[in-house]
């Protein structure tokens, strides 16, 4: 458990307010419990949401890096973000974990108090301009990927036609070198352009080596008998 912020109540000096995050439902339960129900008591320590609702909102959503694990907090107060030891705009909180301040205003993810009553935060017009384009841009990748394993896919009936091993890793090296230089000169990332070949190069092996699989399992492919030409 990490205290993420701790702080007073303005209008009540014995109040306090302290924002945990856990590092899982699991890892919740315990402490939680030690301080609400534990030997100490109930010293006035109320769970100020005493349901937590992220976690059942949250389970089952995959996790990884384009996923960061939502907060688990129980904490239902605004949080000034002077006092935050964490850079608010950092810290991941959605939509489903916006929660409200005392005097009952929405929460934004930067901490700070939006007093429109009950309205989500307003998008700029821009990034729905930006994200037109990111979907034009993502059907273009979509569309040339698809191309690109349509090339590969033949290269890959070559290679086991003729037993050619499905990898070739002088031609990655190649690759990886040309990638490389042209994505400096573009301003992309390097290692991210070289990690992009190597997901999809890996695929493709994948593929190679199904369509060597499936020769080997059923025997070449019988060729197409010219049809005789009638004298
Ligand atoms: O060029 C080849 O030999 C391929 O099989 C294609 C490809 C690629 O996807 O670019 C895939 C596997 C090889 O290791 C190298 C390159």
């Amino acid at each position: 458990m990490t205290i993420t912020a701790s702080f007073t109540d303005e209008e009540d000096p014995d109040g306090h307010i302290r924002i945990r995050r856990f590092h899982s439902e699991a890892r919740r339960v315990e402490p939680y419990a030690a301080v609400h129900d534990g030997d100490r008591g109930n010293h006035g320590i109320d769970p100020v949401v005493k349901d937590l609702p992220i976690p059942r909102e949250v389970r089952g959503r995959p996790r990884g890096p384009r996923c960061p694990a939502p907060p688990w907090t129980d904490a239902s107060s605004n949080i000034p973000p002077q006092q935050s030891p964490v850079p608010l705009e950092k810290a991941p909180m959605n939509r489903q974990t916006q929660t409200k301040s005392q005097s009952g205003s929405p929460v934004t993810a930067n901490g700070t108090t939006d007093d429109r009553s009950g309205e989500a935060p307003e998008k700029p017009a821009e990034l729905f301009e930006l994200r037109d384009s990111i979907d034009n841009i993502d059907a273009a990748l979509i569309h040339l990927l698809a191309e690109r394993f349509k090339c590969t896919g033949r290269v890959g009936v070559l290679k086991a036609e003729r037993r050619l091993p499905p990898a070739d890793p002088a031609r990655e090296a190649t690759q990886i070198r040309r990638l490389r230089a042209l994505a400096e000169s573009a301003k992309l990332d390097p290692d991210f352009a070289e990690k992009f070949l190597d997901f999809l190069v890996a695929e493709v092996i994948h593929h190679h080596e199904a369509i060597a699989d499936s020769r080997r399992n059923n025997g070449p492919r019988a060729r197409p008998i010219p049809a005789r030409r009638a004298r």
